[in-house]
């Protein structure tokens, strides 16, 4: 057995491991639990109303939920596997399965299994229930098993290649149209990953252009491939690439189910696009001729004679021929949809979608590759001939359940093996554009040996005269202080969410509504921590106290660092909670994800925290004499003076 064969069947167990540690949690979670128990823990919603029920693409019925108000916080997220149920049985609850398309607030679509609808859909209470995300491991495993055992075509080649254990073919030489606006190790980098026959490596820290380059260089490629493949690991990052490439002009289909409900991103769906087919109409009234024949059919169902016999024989007939020309139709709508289709857009795990089956491609562009498990990566990859991926591996790792798994090397992802193994195959970014160069000194320092430069662009980055960029608000001895939520188990702060809304609602008085809502300034708000979240949300839209902030709602977001990811925003609060005397700090020692809070702000960074018990860690004490030695230091009592 090579070394390689040997890594990658460690791999495959360490996935093997981690995929029993995720069903154990969840099994913990679920068993013998209550609906009451269930919704406390994020996995059910009960009761629900229906809302709208509609026949979606390959006669999959599509329903849309409402729960009633509630601020209860949950897991459902566009892509996951649920069970639409209903009470209504006396014995088992009746039960079919289903995928989340899109959840805003307390409603939720979902696309279900079979092509009927379920008899009992309008009958008893209905509820949902979030299911263990087998499928995903599934496709997982199967993507690991077949590199393990792939010969010498092209996906072995590969797999040899991306793992080191041979050398990947020299970059051709071949000369671009110039790319404007890109510097020159963007440039460096957009020559290289094109020219690369095997593999490319865009990496660097956060703001340094990699997603900007990345979208130049798929740009690039479609000048000699007619199609690529784009992922992301999550729903949030292949967003964010469709929204750069539709507005470049490139024609993009998004498959699976998009994080964001957005018009600029609906209108790229596969659903969206096959809607909009000029055969489409036509699809429709064969799926309602069809519907029509059998429910006639249906009308003669106690004892008939002969005539009436042949007469639902005949119906029946032509509801079937209706229901295959349908399907032949939307066959041919879905060919039609991908031959227009420049850039084909998925997650990592859906790029094993039906919907792409048997389709090859000549590259495939992986973003935010740090944050994706190798047997995720390896899923794209088997579709494809070169493989160009962007990153940062000091940004979000992969989210590992079974710490040995994680220690064992499951942590450690493809994009990092490449970088190690192939280091003439990878070209990293420096300069960044997003950050005024005292945002970035610390994580440039802390992260990336003080390697990052600020563009000139950054000086100009300021709210207004004289308006601070970066501040940290020391909170010790205010008295405010953390508390477990018990149904959660996430940490909160009553006391300093309502103090980070205020010091928003001051900045936004000083540099005025209007130039706000004139420049559109965004205002991300951060916390680590989801009952923090939570809390913010709920203040900022029910305390009057914070008009402002709600004015100017369509250009705020609040959520946990991973959401961030990738993304900037002009204004970012970062609402750290941890409050305690034994200066315990929790998940905020995970450095890497700090790294990617402290980075997101184009304009003004605020970060909030007590420092009698941050200061506990290495990596905040570092922080801390950082903003103390730049003046950008403040005592809560300061700010409670104006
Ligand atoms: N050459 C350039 N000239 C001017 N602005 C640029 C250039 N390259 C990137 N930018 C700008 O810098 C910001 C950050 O770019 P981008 O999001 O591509 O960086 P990134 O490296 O992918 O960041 P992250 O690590 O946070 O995901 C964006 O506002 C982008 O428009």
């Amino acid at each position: 057995m090579s070394k390689i064969q040997g890594e990658l069947k460690l791999t495959l167990k360490l996935l093997k491991k981690e995929w029993a540690e995720d069903l154990e949690q969840y099994r913990l979670k679920t068993l013998g639990a209550s609906i009451a128990d269930k919704k406390k823990e994020g996995i059910c919603w009960y009761p629900v109303k229906l809302v709208k029920t509609k026949m979606g693409m390959g006669e999959r019925p599509i329903i849309e939920v409402e729960r009633s108000e509630s601020k209860e916080s949950h897991g459902f997220q566009s892509g996951k596997s649920v069970s639409l149920f209903s009470n209504f049985s006396e014995g088992k609850p009746l039960r079919v399965n289903g995928v989340v398309n899109f959840v805003k607030k307390n409603t939720m679509t979902i696309t279900l299994m079979g092509s009927e609808w379920p008899d009992w859909l309008h009958d008893g209470k209905l509820g949902v229930d979030l299911h263990f995300d087998e499928a995903s491991y599934r496709e997982m495993e199967f993507a690991m098993e077949s590199v393990i055992k792939a010969g010498q075509g092209r996906l072995g080649q590969l797999r040899d290649i991306l793992l080191g254990e041979v050398q990947a073919a020299e970059q051709e030489r071949i000369v671009f149209k110039t790319v404007e606006n890109l510097n020159e190790s963007q440039k460096q980098a957009f020559d290289g990953a094109l020219g690369a026959k095997d593999v490319g490596v865009i990496h660097g820290p956060p703001g340094t252009g990699k997603t900007t380059t990345l979208v130049q260089v798929i740009k690039g490629a479609l000048s000699h491939h007619r199609q690529v493949l784009v992922c992301a690991p999550s729903n949030a990052a292949v967003d964010l690439l469709v929204e750069k490439l539709s507005s470049e002009g490139v024609n993009t289909v998004r498959v699976g189910h998009p994080a964001r409900v957005d018009d600029q991103i609906l209108e790229q769906t596969l659903d969206a696009k096959i809607a909009a087919h000029s055969s489409y109409k036509d699809l429709k009234k064969l799926r309602k001729s069809a519907d029509e024949y059998r429910r006639l059919g249906r009308k003669y169902k106690r004892s008939f004679g002969h005539s009436e016999r042949e007469q639902r024989k005949r119906l029946m007939t032509e509801a079937s021929k209706a229901k295959e020309a349908a399907s032949h139709l939307e066959d041919y709508i879905l060919f039609d949809v991908f031959q227009q289709s420049q850039v084909v857009a998925t997650t990592l795990v859906g790029a094993n979608n039906p919907v792409l089956k048997g389709m090859q491609f000549p590259v495939v562009f992986i973003d935010e590759a740090g944050q994706g498990m190798e047997p995720a990566a390896w899923i794209p990859v088997l579709k494809s001939d070169k493989v160009i991926m962007a990153g940062d591996h000091c940004q979000l790792p992969p989210t590992i359940k079974s710490f040995e798994a994680s220690n064992e090397g499951l942590s450690e992802t493809l994009f990092e093996k490449v970088i190690k193994r192939q280091p003439h195959s990878s070209w990293m970014l420096k300069m960044q554009y997003r950050m005024p160069e005292i945002i970035m000194k610390f994580s440039s320092d802390y992260f990336y040996n003080g390697e990052l430069e600020a563009a000139s662009n950054t000086l100009n980055h300021q709210l207004k005269e004289g308006e601070p960029v970066m501040e940290f608000i020391d909170t010790a001895g205010s008295g405010f202080e953390e508390h477990l939520e018990k149904d959660s188990l996430s940490k909160l702060n009553g006391g300093e969410a309502r103090f980070a809304l205020g010091v928003l609602e001051k900045l936004i008085g000083r540099v005025t509504l209007e130039k706000f809502l004139d420049e559109k300034y965004s205002i991300g708000i951060i916390s680590p921590y989801k009952a923090q979240v939570k809390r913010l949300v709920e203040l900022m839209d029910e305390n009057a106290d914070f008009d402002q902030l709600r004015a100017l709602s369509e250009q705020v977001t609040i959520g946990t660092i991973d959401g961030f990811q990738g993304q900037e925003r002009d204004v970012i609060l970062i609402s750290l909670v941890r409050s305690n005397e034994k200066g315990e700090i929790g998940f905020l020692a995970d450095t890497r994800r700090m790294n990617v809070a402290l980075t997101r702000a184009k304009r003004k960074l605020i970060v909030i925290g007590d420092s009698a018990t941050l200061s506990a860690h290495p990596f905040y004490q570092q922080f801390l004499d950082f903003v103390n030695e730049n003046g950008l230091y403040k005592s809560i009592y300061e700010m409670m003076e104006f």
